[in-house]
């Protein structure tokens, strides 16, 4: 499934290390837009590349991380972030002098410190993020409008060619995604606070209720409402993926658990004596924030609007 029309082409030859949710979204992402040749792929599992091959999502999978990157533009790491320097330790022989290696890892420090020693200094690293997904793992989650109207923030070390960060950008922006540029400890601190606390959060409360006495539990799962529903969602997301996000932000989200926790105790203690205006003031506060998401056009993805069609990049 190449035959690309050739003046919209970004990168002839793509090579994924892994192809689950994201690099599948990608991949399939890249074909809809017309944006490359051909796509190879190595995962650690021969039957998922095997599989993405039959999805028509890559065209050859290789058992050698160092052979399905060989002559790759680019290089995509789409793996759990705790896979990164393994990965990049077995490509790094096979990368084309000129390529660039990106990333799609949800904390941004760790990623450089792990992948930019296996690097050689003819390869540029452009570490990046897409704002976008889903609780689902595997390429038969993947689909191509994931990254539509959705935040890529680019993370690139210093020294990095500006010419590599703006061929990234490009081929964001051609997904569908505004993209934002930067400093990677600025980008753990806000995810730590936007994405990781959250999923810590729904993680508990899921947690605690399945900790509770059986006849409990029943009663939790029978009326379970809307707003426990969605704690649910976020806490099926994929175990490796997290573990390997909490152990490589542990700083930042340690920092804002702790935040976190004082805000909680406040509110504990606003209940405990009766200050409803405390309750209230926070309350109306929340509302409007969530109201400001939803006009600034950010809802797709947790299910509150629909995805915009997406345009074809010609
Ligand atoms: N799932 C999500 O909603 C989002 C995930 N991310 C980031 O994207 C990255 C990938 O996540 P998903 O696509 O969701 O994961 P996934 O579980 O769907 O796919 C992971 C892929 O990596 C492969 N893999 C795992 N260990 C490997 C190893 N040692 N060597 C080679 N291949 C290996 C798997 O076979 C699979 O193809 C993670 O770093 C995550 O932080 C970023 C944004 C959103
Ligand atoms: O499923 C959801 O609601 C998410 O928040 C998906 C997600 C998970 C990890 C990221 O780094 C970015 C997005």
């Amino acid at each position: 499934m190449t035959g690309t029309p050739a003046s919209s082409v970004l990168f002839p030859r793509v090579a994924f290390i892994g192809i689950g949710l994201i690099g599948s979204s990608l991949a399939r992402a890249m074909r809809q837009h017309g944006l490359v040749g051909t796509i190879a792929c190595h995962t650690s599992s021969d039957g998922s590349m095997e599989h993405a091959k039959e999805l028509g999502v890559v065209d050859e999978v290789y058992r050698s991380a160092a052979e399905a990157v060989r002559g790759a533009d680019l290089v995509v790491l789409a793996v759990p972030i705790g896979a990164n320097a393994a990965c990049a330790e077995a490509m790094a022989s096979g990368l084309k002098p000129g390529a660039i290696v990106t990333d799609v890892g949800s904390v941004k420090q760790s990623v450089i410190r792990d992948v930019s020693p296996f690097l050689p200094d003819s390869v540029a690293f452009v570490p990046g993020h897409p704002l976008a997904g889903t609780e689902h793992s595997g390429p038969d989650a993947g689909f191509a409008e994931l990254f539509i109207s959705r935040w890529c923030i680019l993370t690139p070390p210093p020294g990095t060619p500006e010419a590599a960060v703006a061929r990234v950008r490009a081929l964001w922006e051609a997904v569908g995604s505004k993209v934002d540029v930067m400093e990677p400890g600025h980008h753990d601190r806000v995810l730590a606070i936007t994405s990781h606390l959250p999923h810590l959060i729904a993680y508990t409360i899921v947690g605690t209720a399945d900790d509770l006495a059986s006849d409990a539990k029943q009663e939790v799962i029978k009326y379970s409402a809307s707003g426990f529903r969605d704690f649910t969602r976020i806490a099926a997301s994929d175990p490796t993926m997290w573990r390997d996000i909490f152990l490589n932000n542990r700083e930042a989200v340690l920092e804002i658990v702790q935040r976190f926790t004082e805000d909680l105790t406040a509110l504990q203690r606003a209940i405990r004596w009766g200050e409803g205006e405390v309750l209230f003031d926070l309350f109306t506060r929340t509302r409007a924030i969530r109201r400001g998401i939803i006009d600034q056009g950010q809802a797709y993805g947790s299910g509150i609007a629909p995805p915009p069609v997406p345009e074809k990049v010609e």
